[in-house]
């Protein structure tokens, strides 16, 4: 039968250092019963993309957190891609895929490269600085807010509100309890950016209702599909950006690669998001009782999937602990797989792209100088501090 585990996933000490746990989670068996929140787990990599890529069986519209939709009231009104299933998700879906398309973002490339480099140049002053505050969080921050078009104040409210949303996708620990007090403020300052007249005429939110405009999406839903994009493409790509950078920081050798071939940027991006996994979970709920790796899952129940896991499983990858560009990281899960893959992840990996080819230009070595400090997310493996030293030509 099922093996039990009664650890707790979102403890201090498995968000501080997620591996042991992974790794016991990964040789119980394809499916794990934790029994202190009686959900059901799965960390190796097969497993995961199984359930990833069978939205029918797996499902979103319950919610893809630890609450259950279908029995309590979510926190904030479902998201239309996220906590959806076909066919309400499709539409909403086409839209932004649209939107988001490497295409779309053509347009951005010039000016946020040129962006990335005056950063860069101003950060490059010091030769000492905390990469978190200086360009894992500066750079998104300085460039995605204004492609969304949202106004210029009440901008310091996106990281908070990002950081209460994933954590409010794992149980109802101190995590979440830390930002109910703000919750309501957060979410009605968000809500607030979503209403067509705030938003600037060339921005994505624009985009979203020219789309109702055009019947591809109804106008009650465009503030949602906006508000999308306030809730997914702040808190990730922050801490995707600082994975990036402390993988380069402790690989000198993968940073000369990269200085030798700046095309590598692009593949840098997905390995350090396999390496890393910035976004280490997600829930679904089983639409009916459910068999997957000789178990069945009962109709109801909430199934944990361990994206970090699944992208360390050395059932999957050589040397899975070990960050190298020259490994192939496609059909890594950190961006997700199937139906509901990272619609985004065209952004997030151009925002990348930028700061990696800045700092290659410049950059001999970046080193990290003291310890790393995490900041503890349910969802969300995020770093607090990334202290670095640079040498550059
Ligand atoms: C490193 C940065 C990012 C990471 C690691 C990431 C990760 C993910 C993952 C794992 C999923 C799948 C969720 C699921 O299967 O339930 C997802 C979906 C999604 N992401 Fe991203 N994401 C990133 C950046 C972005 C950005 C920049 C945006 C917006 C511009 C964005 C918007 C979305 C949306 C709207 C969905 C839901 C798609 C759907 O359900 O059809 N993400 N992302
Ligand atoms: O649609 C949303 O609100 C939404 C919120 C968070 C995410 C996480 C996976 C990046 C995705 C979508």
């Amino acid at each position: 039968d099922i093996p039990a585990i009664d650890t707790d996933p979102f403890n201090a000490a498995n968000l501080e250092d997620p591996g042991t746990l992974q790794r016991v989670m990964r040789e119980a068996g394809p499916i794990v019963h934790l029994t202190r929140y009686d959900v059901y787990a799965m960390a190796r990599y097969e497993h995961v993309h199984s359930a990833l890529v069978d939205w029918q069986g797996f499902c979103s519209s319950a919610g893809v957190g630890f609450s259950n939709f279908r029995k309590e009231e979510p926190w904030r009104p479902p998201s239309l891609l996220l906590e959806a299933d076909p066919p309400h998700h499709d539409a909403p879906r086409a839209v932004l895929s649209k939107i988001l398309g490497p295409r779309a973002l053509r347009g951005l490339r010039e000016q946020w490269f040129l962006a990335a480099q005056e950063l860069v140049d101003q950060v490059l002053e010091e030769p000492e600085f905390d990469a978190v505050p200086a360009l894992a969080e500066a750079f998104p921050l300085k460039v995605f807010p204004d492609a969304v078009g949202i106004p210029a104040e009440g901008r310091e409210n996106l990281l908070p509100y990002g950081d209460h949303l994933f954590n409010s996708f794992g149980p109802p620990n101190e995590l979440v309890a830390k930002g109910n007090p703000q919750a309501a403020d957060l979410s009605a300052w968000v809500n607030a950016q979503c209403r067509r007249e705030v938003l600037t005429p060339d921005g994505f939110g624009a985009a979203i209702w020219a789309a109702a405009d055009r019947g591809d999406l109804l106008p009650e839903q465009a503030p949602l599909v906006v508000r999308s994009l306030l809730s997914a493409g702040v808190d990730t790509t922050v801490h995707g950006l600082a994975a990036v950078l402390y993988a380069f920081a402790g690989h000198p050798h993968q940073w000369r690669k990269l200085r030798n071939d700046p095309q590598l940027a692009r593949v840098a991006f997905d390995e350090a998001v396999r390496w890393q996994s910035p976004v280490q979970f997600f829930f679904r709920t089983a639409e009916q009782d459910i068999e997957i790796g000789g178990v069945t899952v009962p109709e109801g129940k909430k199934i944990l999937m361990f994206l970090g896991a699944a992208n360390r499983d050395p059932r999957r990858w050589d040397r899975p602990d070990d960050f190298d560009l020259d490994r192939n990281p496609s059909g890594h899960v950190g961006l997700g797989m199937g139906l509901h893959q990272c619609v985004g992840q065209h952004v997030a990996r151009l925002e990348a792209e930028a700061v990696l080819t800045a700092l290659a230009r410049r950059v001999q070595d970046i080193t990290l100088v003291g310890q790393p400090q995490r900041h503890h997310n349910n969802t969300l493996r995020a770093f607090a501090s990334l202290p670095v030293r640079v040498t550059h030509s």
